[in-house]
């Protein structure tokens, strides 16, 4: 039954619906891991991008007086706002909370995030000289993430803490825009008309984002996502010459760590065949394209992870189980599948939607 069956021995072991088989207390060996390693699962995992933060109360009521990113260097606030979701909504894995820009940040370089907009560049790279001007990403200040990362494992017990990056590519064009933008014009004229620049740029930011990745999996997290947003944007032709290898060289980084790796982007249709291609073992899919026919283009030697279109979280309960269970049976095309959005969560989003959805998953796929 594709990605989605039950643990060989978990009826044999006399197990009710709902409970985890009593040796599966690791959170590597949890069915976020398991599925994204095409394992057989007691039940379809579920997380939402964006679950910390966004839409939940006790987040706002948290973060209100400390900026965005002074709270994601403070270990104590980003334990309590990691956790938030996971005691809400009894999601099956926890994502650190941090941000992409995070590792230009420790750095030492000027960005703000600001309320409503986004991440800010006080000086963006649009010269060779501006790229070899970076400042390199010491490993010996990433103490406070180590920290962070250490409460939450000891914290989330058998839930496992997913540790991410934003790719080469998705922050580049922050670096070069300047800030968030829609068509990336600059950014790709940039690619065009600097191959060079552009190639020690992607490489710059391939390192920093590896060692981020390490400086997370080394103090415990269980699972790794590379975030690459905007590579939608991108023509296949594009993408496999100029920004695959970089992405590919940040999942290399990671040596022969034992975590499962997801690559996710948005509108990545036309690229989802090169998309694993980058060392995934889990392809994140955003709304536009089936689960099955996404499991068509990225092979068979790929999860799949998505694929609710956060909107339809606005709309009634009907509408979201259908969707629900649309997408559900989907996923069982691929040899395994975490239920997760499209993107990430929206700001109007009503919490006891998230969490009926989880309950939805869970319901749907116990054996
Ligand atoms: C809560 C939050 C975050 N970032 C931002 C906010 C809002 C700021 C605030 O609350 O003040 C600004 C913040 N940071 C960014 C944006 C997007 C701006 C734009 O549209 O370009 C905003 C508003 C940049 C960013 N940041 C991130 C991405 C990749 C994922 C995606 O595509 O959504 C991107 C593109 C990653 C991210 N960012 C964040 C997480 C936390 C963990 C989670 O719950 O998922 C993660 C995984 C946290």
């Amino acid at each position: 039954m594709g990605g989605s069956v039950v643990v060989g021995d978990a009826a044999s072991q006399g197990q009710g619906p709902g409970q985890l088989p009593a040796e599966r207390t690791a959170p590597g060996d949890s069915d976020l891991v398991r599925a994204a390693r095409g394992l057989p699962v007691a039940r379809t995992p579920v997380w939402f991008m964006r679950q910390a933060g966004r839409s939940l109360p006790e987040y706002r009521a948290l973060r209100a007086g400390t900026a965005m990113l002074a709270a994601c260097q403070d270990p104590d606030l980003v334990t309590e706002i990691t956790l938030q979701p996971v005691r809400r909504h009894g999601v099956d894995a926890a994502i650190l909370f941090s941000d992409i820009v995070l590792p230009l940040v420790v750095a030492g370089v000027d960005v703000e995030i600001k309320p409503g907009v986004g991440p800010v560049i006080a000086e963006p790279v649009r010269s060779v000289a501006d790229v070899d001007a970076l400042p390199p990403l010491e490993p010996d200040r990433l103490a406070f993430l180590e920290t962070a990362v250490r409460q939450l494992v000891s914290e989330l017990g058998p839930t496992p803490l997913i540790g991410f990056a934003g790719a080469p590519f998705t922050l580049a064009t922050y670096l070069i825009e300047g800030g968030p933008s829609k068509e990336h014009a600059r950014t790709k004229a940039f690619m065009y008309a600097e191959p060079a620049a552009w190639a020690r740029l992607l490489e710059h930011l391939s390192v920093s984002a590896a060692v981020f990745l390490r400086a997370q999996v080394d103090a415990g997290a269980s699972a790794v996502q590379l975030f690459d947003s905007w590579a939608g944007v991108l023509s296949a032709a594009d993408y496999a010459e100029r920004v695959l290898p970089y992405s590919r060289a940040v999942f290399d980084g990671l040596g022969d760590r034992d975590v499962p790796r997801t690559h996710f982007g948005v509108g990545t249709g036309e690229l989802l065949a090169l998309i694993g291609d980058a060392g995934a073992d889990m392809v994140g899919v955003d709304w536009r394209v089936p689960l099955d026919e996404a499991a068509r283009r990225v092979g068979p030697g790929y999860s799949l992870q998505g694929n609710l279109d956060p909107a339809v979280l606005l709309a009634d309960r009907e509408t979201i189980d259908r969707e629900v269970r649309r997408i559900v049976q989907q996923g069982r095309a691929a040899r395994g599948h975490v239920f997760n959005l499209g993107h990430g969560v929206l700001p109007d989003t009503d919490p006891g939607a998230l969490t009926h959805v989880v309950e939805l998953v869970h319901e749907l796929t116990t054996r």
